[in-house]
Protein backbone atom coordinates (compact mmCIF):
# COMPACT_ATOMS: atom_id res chain seq x y z
CA UNK A 1 0.00 0.00 0.00
CA UNK A 2 3.08 2.22 0.51
CA UNK A 3 5.90 1.87 -1.98
CA UNK A 4 8.95 3.55 -1.27
CA UNK A 5 11.91 3.17 -4.00
CA UNK A 6 15.12 4.30 -4.08
CA UNK A 7 14.32 7.20 -2.53
CA UNK A 8 17.01 10.06 -1.63
CA UNK A 9 17.01 13.63 -0.47
CA UNK A 10 20.03 16.07 -0.44
CA UNK A 11 20.29 19.35 1.36
CA UNK A 12 23.01 21.38 -0.68
CA UNK A 13 25.43 18.38 -0.60
CA UNK A 14 24.66 16.46 2.29
CA UNK A 15 22.61 13.53 1.90
CA UNK A 16 19.79 13.11 4.70
CA UNK A 17 18.45 10.04 3.11
CA UNK A 18 19.79 7.68 0.79
CA UNK A 19 18.60 5.33 -1.64
CA UNK A 20 15.94 3.76 0.80
CA UNK A 21 13.41 1.37 -0.45
CA UNK A 22 10.63 -0.15 1.19
CA UNK A 23 7.10 -1.21 1.78
CA UNK A 24 4.54 -0.86 3.94
CA UNK A 25 0.95 -2.80 3.90
CA UNK A 26 -2.66 -2.57 5.93
CA UNK A 27 -1.95 -4.31 9.21
CA UNK A 28 1.66 -2.71 9.33
CA UNK A 29 2.94 -0.73 12.75
CA UNK A 30 5.83 0.60 11.62
CA UNK A 31 8.56 1.74 14.65
CA UNK A 32 10.85 3.87 12.45
CA UNK A 33 14.19 4.14 14.65
CA UNK A 34 17.18 5.76 14.38
CA UNK A 35 20.01 7.82 16.36
CA UNK A 36 19.54 11.92 15.96
CA UNK A 37 20.00 12.99 12.32
CA UNK A 38 19.48 9.29 10.70
CA UNK A 39 17.02 10.87 8.16
CA UNK A 40 13.82 9.74 9.56
CA UNK A 41 11.57 13.28 10.21
CA UNK A 42 12.93 13.95 6.41
CA UNK A 43 11.52 10.78 5.34
CA UNK A 44 8.02 11.22 7.13
CA UNK A 45 7.88 14.93 5.69
CA UNK A 46 8.61 13.18 1.88
CA UNK A 47 5.57 10.44 2.96
CA UNK A 48 3.36 13.19 3.48
CA UNK A 49 4.26 15.36 0.56
CA UNK A 50 5.56 18.15 3.01
CA UNK A 51 9.05 18.02 1.63
CA UNK A 52 10.11 16.46 -2.41
CA UNK A 53 12.46 13.71 -3.06
CA UNK A 54 15.91 15.07 -4.73
CA UNK A 55 15.40 11.34 -6.46
CA UNK A 56 13.29 8.22 -6.07
CA UNK A 57 9.46 7.23 -6.02
CA UNK A 58 6.54 7.06 -3.87
CA UNK A 59 3.26 5.10 -4.24
CA UNK A 60 0.77 5.21 -2.06
CA UNK A 61 -2.88 3.46 -2.03
CA UNK A 62 -1.91 2.99 -5.99
CA UNK A 63 -1.37 6.59 -6.52
CA UNK A 64 2.10 8.29 -7.04
CA UNK A 65 2.62 11.16 -4.56
CA UNK A 66 4.48 13.35 -6.98
CA UNK A 67 1.13 13.16 -9.29
CA UNK A 68 -1.85 12.69 -6.44
CA UNK A 69 -0.79 14.56 -3.70
CA UNK A 70 -4.37 15.87 -2.75
CA UNK A 71 -6.02 12.59 -2.68
CA UNK A 72 -3.17 10.86 -0.62
CA UNK A 73 -2.85 13.66 1.85
CA UNK A 74 -6.58 13.31 2.50
CA UNK A 75 -5.48 9.39 3.82
CA UNK A 76 -3.12 10.29 5.75
CA UNK A 77 -2.61 11.72 9.25
CA UNK A 78 0.86 13.00 10.42
CA UNK A 79 2.03 14.10 13.15
CA UNK A 80 4.78 16.65 12.69
CA UNK A 81 7.74 16.47 14.64
CA UNK A 82 7.44 19.15 17.70
CA UNK A 83 3.42 18.81 17.02
CA UNK A 84 3.18 22.13 15.97
CA UNK A 85 0.10 24.45 16.15
CA UNK A 86 -1.44 27.57 16.28
CA UNK A 87 -0.83 28.64 19.76
CA UNK A 88 -3.32 31.45 20.31
CA UNK A 89 -6.42 28.62 19.59
CA UNK A 90 -7.79 26.19 22.44
CA UNK A 91 -7.45 22.68 21.29
CA UNK A 92 -11.28 23.23 20.30
CA UNK A 93 -11.24 25.86 18.08
CA UNK A 94 -7.95 24.20 16.17
CA UNK A 95 -10.08 21.04 16.06
CA UNK A 96 -12.38 22.52 13.95
CA UNK A 97 -10.26 24.68 12.09
CA UNK A 98 -8.74 21.07 11.10
CA UNK A 99 -12.32 19.90 10.64
CA UNK A 100 -13.03 22.35 8.03
CA UNK A 101 -9.82 22.05 6.35
CA UNK A 102 -10.29 18.44 6.14
CA UNK A 103 -13.97 18.88 4.63
CA UNK A 104 -15.73 17.58 7.69
CA UNK A 105 -19.50 18.44 8.32
CA UNK A 106 -22.48 18.99 10.10
CA UNK A 107 -23.31 16.18 12.03
CA UNK A 108 -19.98 13.99 11.41
CA UNK A 109 -17.37 16.51 11.99
CA UNK A 110 -19.07 17.13 15.79
CA UNK A 111 -18.80 13.35 16.14
CA UNK A 112 -15.19 13.11 15.26
CA UNK A 113 -13.91 16.42 17.54
CA UNK A 114 -15.85 14.42 20.17
CA UNK A 115 -14.88 11.27 19.74
CA UNK A 116 -10.83 12.27 19.23
CA UNK A 117 -11.10 14.58 22.55
CA UNK A 118 -11.86 11.74 24.20
CA UNK A 119 -9.58 9.10 22.42
CA UNK A 120 -6.55 11.54 23.61
CA UNK A 121 -7.84 12.54 26.94
CA UNK A 122 -8.55 16.57 26.12
CA UNK A 123 -11.53 17.37 27.95
CA UNK A 124 -9.76 19.81 30.43
CA UNK A 125 -8.39 21.89 28.51
CA UNK A 126 -10.33 22.41 25.80
CA UNK A 127 -10.74 26.31 26.11
CA UNK A 128 -7.17 27.42 27.09
CA UNK A 129 -4.85 28.36 24.44
CA UNK A 130 -2.85 25.69 23.36
CA UNK A 131 0.50 27.98 23.78
CA UNK A 132 -0.08 27.99 27.58
CA UNK A 133 -0.51 23.95 27.52
CA UNK A 134 2.20 21.74 28.68
CA UNK A 135 4.43 19.93 26.20
CA UNK A 136 1.84 16.46 27.01
CA UNK A 137 -1.34 18.17 26.01
CA UNK A 138 0.10 20.53 22.65
CA UNK A 139 1.58 16.72 21.74
CA UNK A 140 -2.10 15.20 22.34
CA UNK A 141 -3.53 18.27 20.40
CA UNK A 142 -0.98 17.51 17.56
CA UNK A 143 -2.50 13.47 17.61
CA UNK A 144 -5.74 14.50 17.75
CA UNK A 145 -5.62 16.42 14.65
CA UNK A 146 -3.59 13.67 12.93
CA UNK A 147 -6.48 11.34 13.67
CA UNK A 148 -9.66 13.73 12.98
CA UNK A 149 -10.60 12.31 9.93
CA UNK A 150 -9.86 8.54 10.59
CA UNK A 151 -7.14 8.25 7.89
CA UNK A 152 -5.63 5.34 6.69
CA UNK A 153 -2.51 5.97 7.25
CA UNK A 154 -1.06 7.27 10.11
CA UNK A 155 2.28 8.82 10.26
CA UNK A 156 3.47 9.89 13.68
CA UNK A 157 6.47 11.68 14.40
CA UNK A 158 7.53 10.98 18.06
CA UNK A 159 4.54 11.15 18.66
CA UNK A 160 5.38 10.36 22.91
CA UNK A 161 7.86 12.40 23.17
CA UNK A 162 7.08 14.95 26.30
CA UNK A 163 4.59 12.35 27.56
CA UNK A 164 4.67 11.66 31.39
CA UNK A 165 4.48 7.23 32.46
CA UNK A 166 0.88 7.41 32.20
CA UNK A 167 0.43 9.39 29.04
CA UNK A 168 3.21 7.26 26.95
CA UNK A 169 1.02 4.57 27.54
CA UNK A 170 -2.17 5.87 27.05
CA UNK A 171 -1.19 7.20 23.71
CA UNK A 172 0.78 3.43 22.94
CA UNK A 173 -2.81 2.05 23.38
CA UNK A 174 -4.62 4.56 21.63
CA UNK A 175 -1.89 3.83 18.81
CA UNK A 176 -2.45 -0.34 19.49
CA UNK A 177 -6.25 0.62 18.83
CA UNK A 178 -5.83 2.21 15.96
CA UNK A 179 -3.75 -0.09 14.35
CA UNK A 180 -6.34 -2.49 13.84
CA UNK A 181 -7.06 -1.56 10.01
CA UNK A 182 -3.98 0.67 9.17
CA UNK A 183 -0.54 1.82 8.42
CA UNK A 184 0.90 3.25 11.27
CA UNK A 185 4.47 4.56 10.64
CA UNK A 186 5.75 5.82 14.21
CA UNK A 187 9.29 7.45 15.03
CA UNK A 188 10.68 6.67 18.39
CA UNK A 189 13.77 7.69 20.50
CA UNK A 190 12.19 5.03 23.08
CA UNK A 191 13.19 1.57 22.05
CA UNK A 192 11.09 -0.24 24.40
CA UNK A 193 7.97 1.49 22.72
CA UNK A 194 8.47 -0.57 19.99
CA UNK A 195 8.51 -3.82 20.82
CA UNK A 196 5.23 -2.48 23.33
CA UNK A 197 3.39 -1.29 19.95
CA UNK A 198 5.34 -2.32 16.60
CA UNK A 199 5.15 -5.34 14.21
CA UNK A 200 7.69 -4.38 13.06
CA UNK A 201 11.08 -2.52 12.99
CA UNK A 202 12.80 -0.38 10.56
CA UNK A 203 15.91 1.54 11.64
CA UNK A 204 17.73 3.88 9.72
CA UNK A 205 21.51 5.67 10.18
CA UNK A 206 22.97 7.99 8.01
CA UNK A 207 19.58 8.21 5.91
CA UNK A 208 19.91 4.21 5.24
CA UNK A 209 18.35 1.06 5.74
CA UNK A 210 19.93 -0.93 7.86
CA UNK A 211 17.29 -3.48 9.47
CA UNK A 212 13.83 -4.18 8.14
CA UNK A 213 11.90 -7.07 10.41
CA UNK A 214 9.84 -7.76 13.23
CA UNK A 215 10.96 -6.68 16.84
CA UNK A 216 11.26 -10.50 17.79
CA UNK A 217 13.88 -10.88 15.01
CA UNK A 218 16.03 -7.58 16.03
CA UNK A 219 16.00 -8.95 19.68
CA UNK A 220 17.55 -12.08 18.19
CA UNK A 221 20.27 -10.08 16.70
CA UNK A 222 21.62 -9.12 19.96
CA UNK A 223 24.05 -11.01 21.72
CA UNK A 224 22.19 -11.75 24.98
CA UNK A 225 19.56 -13.06 22.92
CA UNK A 226 18.45 -16.44 25.10
CA UNK A 227 21.68 -14.97 27.32
CA UNK A 228 21.37 -16.74 31.03
CA UNK A 229 21.64 -13.91 33.48
CA UNK A 230 21.97 -14.56 37.41
CA UNK A 231 22.66 -12.82 40.64
CA UNK A 232 25.68 -14.12 43.29
CA UNK A 233 25.14 -13.77 46.97
CA UNK A 234 28.62 -13.89 47.30
CA UNK A 235 32.10 -14.58 45.25
CA UNK A 236 32.27 -18.04 43.78
CA UNK A 237 33.81 -19.99 41.62
CA UNK A 238 32.28 -19.91 37.96
CA UNK A 239 34.85 -20.99 35.48
CA UNK A 240 32.80 -23.63 35.15
CA UNK A 241 29.71 -22.11 33.50
CA UNK A 242 32.31 -21.93 30.26
CA UNK A 243 32.39 -25.36 30.14
CA UNK A 244 29.10 -25.91 29.61
CA UNK A 245 27.06 -26.76 26.34
CA UNK A 246 25.93 -24.04 24.16
CA UNK A 247 28.15 -21.49 26.60
CA UNK A 248 29.75 -18.61 24.61
CA UNK A 249 31.45 -16.76 27.17
CA UNK A 250 30.78 -15.17 30.27
CA UNK A 251 30.39 -11.56 31.35
CA UNK A 252 31.32 -10.68 35.38
CA UNK A 253 30.52 -7.21 37.08
CA UNK A 254 32.14 -8.34 40.19
CA UNK A 255 30.96 -5.47 42.37
CA UNK A 256 27.56 -6.31 41.36
CA UNK A 257 28.23 -10.04 41.23
CA UNK A 258 25.65 -10.33 38.02
CA UNK A 259 27.03 -12.84 35.55
CA UNK A 260 25.72 -13.46 32.47
CA UNK A 261 26.18 -16.46 30.22
CA UNK A 262 26.15 -15.84 26.46
CA UNK A 263 24.62 -18.99 24.16
CA UNK A 264 26.05 -20.25 21.21
CA UNK A 265 23.31 -19.09 18.50
CA UNK A 266 20.94 -18.71 20.64
CA UNK A 267 21.06 -21.87 22.61
CA UNK A 268 18.78 -23.20 25.42
CA UNK A 269 21.63 -23.08 27.88
CA UNK A 270 19.04 -22.73 31.37
CA UNK A 271 18.60 -26.04 32.18
CA UNK A 272 22.79 -26.97 31.62
CA UNK A 273 23.33 -23.86 34.03
CA UNK A 274 20.60 -24.62 36.71
CA UNK A 275 22.08 -28.17 36.97
CA UNK A 276 25.78 -26.97 37.10
CA UNK A 277 24.14 -24.32 40.25
CA UNK A 278 23.17 -27.55 41.60
CA UNK A 279 25.67 -29.64 41.36
CA UNK A 280 28.29 -27.02 42.43
CA UNK A 281 25.70 -25.85 45.53
CA UNK A 282 26.94 -22.07 44.16
CA UNK A 283 25.38 -19.04 46.10
CA UNK A 284 22.84 -17.90 43.05
CA UNK A 285 19.68 -15.76 44.18
CA UNK A 286 18.35 -14.90 40.60
CA UNK A 287 18.24 -16.31 37.50
CA UNK A 288 16.66 -15.23 34.15
CA UNK A 289 16.70 -15.64 30.57
CA UNK A 290 16.98 -12.49 28.63
CA UNK A 291 15.17 -11.49 25.58
CA UNK A 292 17.93 -9.88 24.23
CA UNK A 293 19.13 -6.16 24.89
CA UNK A 294 17.29 -3.26 22.81
CA UNK A 295 20.29 -0.87 23.29
CA UNK A 296 23.37 -3.05 22.37
CA UNK A 297 21.75 -4.37 19.43
CA UNK A 298 20.74 -0.61 18.46
CA UNK A 299 24.04 0.32 18.55
CA UNK A 300 25.14 -2.36 17.28
CA UNK A 301 23.22 -2.23 13.92
CA UNK A 302 23.84 1.94 13.71
CA UNK A 303 27.51 2.35 15.24
CA UNK A 304 28.80 -1.31 13.65
CA UNK A 305 29.69 -1.95 16.89
CA UNK A 306 31.27 -5.52 17.58
CA UNK A 307 28.67 -8.21 19.39
N1 LIG B 1 15.92 21.74 5.79
C1 LIG B 1 17.11 21.22 6.02
N2 LIG B 1 18.24 21.79 5.56
C2 LIG B 1 19.45 21.25 5.78
N3 LIG B 1 19.65 20.11 6.48
C3 LIG B 1 18.56 19.49 6.96
C4 LIG B 1 17.25 20.02 6.77
N4 LIG B 1 16.37 19.17 7.38
C5 LIG B 1 17.11 18.19 7.93
N5 LIG B 1 18.41 18.37 7.67
C6 LIG B 1 19.52 17.50 8.09
O1 LIG B 1 19.24 16.19 7.62
C7 LIG B 1 19.64 15.21 8.58
C8 LIG B 1 18.45 14.33 8.91
O2 LIG B 1 17.54 15.10 9.69
P1 LIG B 1 16.19 14.48 10.25
O3 LIG B 1 15.47 15.59 10.94
O4 LIG B 1 15.47 13.76 9.16
O5 LIG B 1 16.76 13.42 11.28
P2 LIG B 1 15.97 12.56 12.37
O6 LIG B 1 16.37 11.13 12.15
O7 LIG B 1 14.52 12.86 12.33
O8 LIG B 1 16.66 13.09 13.70
P3 LIG B 1 16.05 13.34 15.18
O9 LIG B 1 15.94 11.98 15.80
O10 LIG B 1 17.13 14.16 15.83
O11 LIG B 1 14.74 14.05 15.05
C9 LIG B 1 20.19 15.98 9.78
O12 LIG B 1 21.59 16.01 9.68
C10 LIG B 1 19.60 17.37 9.61
O13 LIG B 1 20.44 18.35 10.17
Amino acid sequence: MIYVNNLSKLFGDFVAVNDLSFNVHAGDVVGFLGPNGAGKSTTMKMLTGFLAPSSGDIQICDMSLQDDLKSIQKRIGYLPEGAPAYGDMTPLQFLNFIARVRGLKGEHKKNRINTVIKQVDLQSVLDKPIENLSKGFKRRVGLAQAILHDPEILILDEPTDGLDPNQKHQVRELIQNLAKDKIVIVSTHILEEVTAVCNRVMIISSGQLRFDDTPDALLARSKYYKAVTLHLSYPSDISGFLELPGVLDLEHDRTSGRVTLLTQNGANILHHVTEHIKERRLPVDTIFVEQGRLDQVFREITQGEQA
